[in-house]
């Protein structure tokens, strides 16, 4: 496979939905003063799958994100989304980017003083221009339903769980539609339960929006649910990927000591 470094028998053929690209990365590097944290990322998404991404902390994951949506400007290489490379994009055109790509970020913060229902008719107000209110209760009513949160329609985001207000913050993202989806650690300070409806919800959604998406998580359970295709990263490189299967059973010890409670 040319995106990534082949590692023993930890590669074989991505199990992407489709042969269509929506991220291309090649030979990314980003550094912070003289710390290089991303030094040759290559990565390729394709349409309609889910890809993991695994990696110790502060190994440069969320940069990588970053990078995607142009927040950050590479040193070094190419990201390419929807075919387009992001660092010679206007401002505009960044603008238009960002609003077919959904961000869930470890918080996933929604507005305190606004209402569930404010919150979601806030995100297509201000995305998609939508005024028509027909229009917006039509689309706040099936995204509530699709995370299973009906109910939740009035409520605040104080009189929520921990786990109501991510699966809100997702919807709010997802209410747009985006074509492509970045998580950044979905799960994280989720009761094991929790993370495991969070997991299942995000997988409901690939298949409900067709959505492609990066996943950026240390929770296995959740890289085993959601994930069609796993890459692991160390010290700014990707060294292996496959599916969370064929990692799984990986010989190589770095690779394993990601799986050891997983078998
Ligand atoms: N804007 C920035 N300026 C300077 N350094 C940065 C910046 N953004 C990230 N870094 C550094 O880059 C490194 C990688 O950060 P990043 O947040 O991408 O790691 P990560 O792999 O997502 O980790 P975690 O799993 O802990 O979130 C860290 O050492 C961080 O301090």
């Amino acid at each position: 496979m040319d995106e990534v470094n082949q590692h023993k028998e930890g590669a074989e053929q991505p199990s992407a939905k489709t042969d269509e690209v929506m991220v291309k990365i090649e030979h990314l590097r980003k550094c912070f003063g003289s710390k290089e944290v991303l030094k040759d990322i290559n990565l390729t998404l394709h349409k309609g799958e889910n890809l993991i991404v695994l990696g110790r902390s502060g190994q440069g994951k969320s940069v990588t994100i970053q990078c995607i949506v142009g927040l950050l400007t590479p040193d070094k290489g190419s990201v390419k989304v929807f075919g387009q490379e992001v660092a010679e994009l206007s401002n505009d055109e960044l603008k238009e980017l960002r609003t077919r790509v959904g961000f869930l970020f470890q918080s996933g913060a929604l507005y305190d003083s606004m209402t569930v229902k404010e919150n979601l008719e806030f995100a297509l107000t201000r995305v998609l221009k939508i005024k028509d209110q027909q229009e917006l209760d039509q689309r706040v009513k099936e995204v509530l339903e699709g995370i299973g949160l009906p109910e939740a329609i009035d409520k605040m985001p104080s009189d929520l769980s921990g786990g109501m207000r991510k699966r809100v913050g997702l919807a709010r993202t997802l209410i747009v539609k985006p074509e492509i989806m970045l998580y950044d650690e979905p799960t994280t300070g989720l009761d094991p339960i929790t993370s495991r409806e969070i997991s299942e919800l995000i997988l409901k959604m690939q298949k409900k929006y067709k959505t492609s998406s990066i996943i950026i998580t240390h929770d296995m359970e959740c890289a085993r649910i959601t994930g069609d295709r796993v890459l692991i990263m160390n010290d700014g490189e990707y060294i292996a990927q496959g599916t969370f299967e064929e990692l799984q059973h990986s010989e190589d010890e770095f690779v394993k000591s990601f799986f050891l409670d997983t078998l």
